[in-house]
């Protein structure tokens, strides 16, 4: 496009935003972030280009990405008493909404720099300047962070002022990476330090870095590791020290110390020392996992073990795990293995006569589950209350259990505050990701409860299963095993016969768009037993792109 249609287009979008041509009136933003990254790089950017131009009428503006001034730098008094006139100052947003058609917000609509001279500004008292915009994004991500903008009065504009405006920006870029350097650089010495002083595992993390010492990879199996590395997340960007406790797939708690670095008032990441607690449990101090359920790691053990020590000792108990991760078929299998002689009923937060019913079962003698409770409802909430409070102080042989699963991080706030203290005990129930080595024995026990007893899932088809994240855990497995049982009841289900969600693991979630390619590229290599020629030319795509596509979407062939 032409800069006077770029012009035109933006008068346009001025107009349609019911920008007030006379007195535009920008939107002032107090809540500015004087320590951020943009502001950090660009300050001895704009005054050392102020430096430079001391002599000329011009001013620096330095906006962030919605437009709103954070700084400005150089330009005379008459200059600045024009700018202020205009309130093109600090903490105020010069977005082509609110101003409309002017060097920074039209530079952030079109996405580029552009210079726009005095006549081409749509509000008339815009008109008495120039100015020239270019956007500022992060060297390494390419986020959009702000716009560089020089600004000096109509009658001096010049090309020169776009030229400036792009060397401003990729100065500010180019201190942005040197920042981000000295940030890593810190962060390294900060880990070989911890490393020679500890002697044991080292975790690194940072914005962008994750480091873990070779003790620590040793120490830990690849399970444990994916654990710390999922726990360590909770750290980055904080700015005080803070201990955690670890509960590891294999067993072991791991205690973890976390110590910030930063860089001036930087924050480069944190160094981690971990420390075991203690050796992984074995089956033999666990006993054996619950009879009827699969699973037999280290960490389905123990929390079978939890859940079956707090049935036989009616200690209420709260299970807290991600969608279908098996919260309450441990409950039942728990529950019929050291409670057999007592009722289970199991209600749900749902149901509309929840309360109703679980005081009739309650009443009735019952132990009961409660499914989903983050969906409580105030009301219900404050209704369970007063009963288990009834329960608690009434005085009978043996007190009902009660235990109750909720999804973590999730629905209704004020559960916690009002039950809790009727539930001493909280059982974590791992996300299947974390177990996945029970994965191969929960195929065999939902395949034969599906009544699929003579079918077997092939190696590479099972270590392709146990690469999946399953959000939806084992009701997601089961749902997958029906779908395959739906084509076959019997023999070998092989790598091709996994359905195209199962065929690729790709690092990052996919549009719905990607998703249909995705599982077209599947079904044609599928059809055509492998060979991506004859599928790239069945799709009508170049051979180059399908090899591409294989290599973006993960797909195992
Ligand atoms: N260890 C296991 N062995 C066999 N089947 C299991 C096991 N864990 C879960 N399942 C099966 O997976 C499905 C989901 O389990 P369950 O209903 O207990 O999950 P949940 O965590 O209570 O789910 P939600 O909270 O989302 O309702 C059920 O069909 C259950 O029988």
């Amino acid at each position: 496009m032409e800069t006077r249609s770029y012009i035109h287009v933006s008068w346009q979008r001025s107009k349609e935003s019911l920008v007030d041509i006379d007195h535009p009136d920008p939107t002032f933003v107090d809540a500015i972030d004087r320590d951020s990254l943009l502001l950090r790089a660009a300050r001895p950017v704009l005054s050392s280009l102020a430096a430079e131009l001391a002599n000329e009428p011009v001013c620096l503006i330095l906006t962030d990405s919605h437009g709103v001034v954070l700084l400005r730098s150089g330009g005379d008094n008459a200059l600045i008493g024009a700018l202020d006139a205009v309130r093109l100052a600090p903490g105020f947003r010069y977005s082509e909404s609110d101003v409309g058609t002017n060097g920074i917000g039209t530079a952030l609509e079109i996405g580029g720099p552009i210079l726009i001279n005095g006549h081409e500004h749509y509000t008339g008292n815009l008109r008495r300047f120039s100015c020239a915009g270019a956007l500022v994004t992060h060297p390494v991500s390419g986020a959009l962070l702000g716009v560089i903008d020089i600004t000096t009065k109509a009658e001096n504009t010049n090309p020169l002022l776009l030229s400036f405006a792009k060397l401003a920006a990729r100065r500010i870029q180019e201190r942005i990476l040197e920042e981000a350097n000295e940030l890593d650089a810190a962060l390294l010495g900060g880990y070989y330090s911890a490393c020679r002083h500890s002697g044991g595992p080292v975790i690194a993390v940072g914005k962008e870095v994750f480091m873990m010492n070779s003790i620590a990879q040793q120490h830990f199996d690849a399970g444990d590791q994916a654990a710390l590395l999922d726990q360590t997340r909770e750290t980055i960007g904080r700015i005080d020290p803070c201990t955690l406790l670890a509960d590891l797939p294999s067993g072991v708690v791991a205690r973890l110390t976390y110590q910030p670095t930063f860089v001036g008032e930087a924050l480069a990441g944190g160094i981690i020392r971990v420390k075991p607690q203690g050796a992984p449990r074995t089956s033999e101090t666990h006993g054996p996992a619950l009879p009827g359920l699969a699973g037999t790691s280290a960490a389905w053990r123990r929390i079978s073990h939890e859940v079956s020590t707090a049935v036989s000792r009616t200690e209420w108990v709260l299970l807290q795990g991600e969608e279908g991760a098996g919260k309450l078929a441990l409950i039942v299998a728990a529950h019929d293995s050291v409670a057999r002689d007592h009722r289970l009923a199991i209600a749900d937060a749902s149901a509309d006569d929840l309360v109703e019913q679980v005081t009739a079962d309650l009443e009735g003698g019952a132990d009961i589950v409660i499914r989903h409770a983050h969906l409580l409802s105030n009301e219900q909430l404050d209704d369970l209350v007063e009963l288990f409070q009834r329960v608690q102080d009434s005085s009978v042989a043996r007190d009902p259990w009660v235990a109750l699963t909720t999804y973590p991080d999730d629905g209704n706030p004020e559960v916690g505050a009002h039950l809790l203290h009727f539930f001493p005990r909280t059982v974590s129930v791992p996300p299947l990701r974390h177990h996945v080595e029970d994965l191969p024995a929960l195929v065999r026990s939902l395949l034969n409860r599906a009544g699929a007893t003579d079918l077997v899932l092939s190696k590479p088809a099972l270590n392709q299963l146990m690469r999946l994240p399953w959000p939806g855990n084992v009701s997601h497995l089961r749902q997958t095993l029906h779908a395959i049982c739906r084509t076959r009841r019997s023999g070998i289900v092989d790598m091709a016969d996994l359905p195209a969600e199962c065929r690729a693991t790709s690092r990052r979630s996919l549009t719905r768009l990607e998703t249909l390619e995705r599982d077209a590229i599947i079904e044609a290599l599928k059809v055509h037993g492998g060979d991506k020629a004859a599928a790239s030319e069945s799709l009508g795509m170049s051979r180059a792109t399908i090899y591409r596509r294989i290599r973006e979407y993960g797909i195992v062939n």
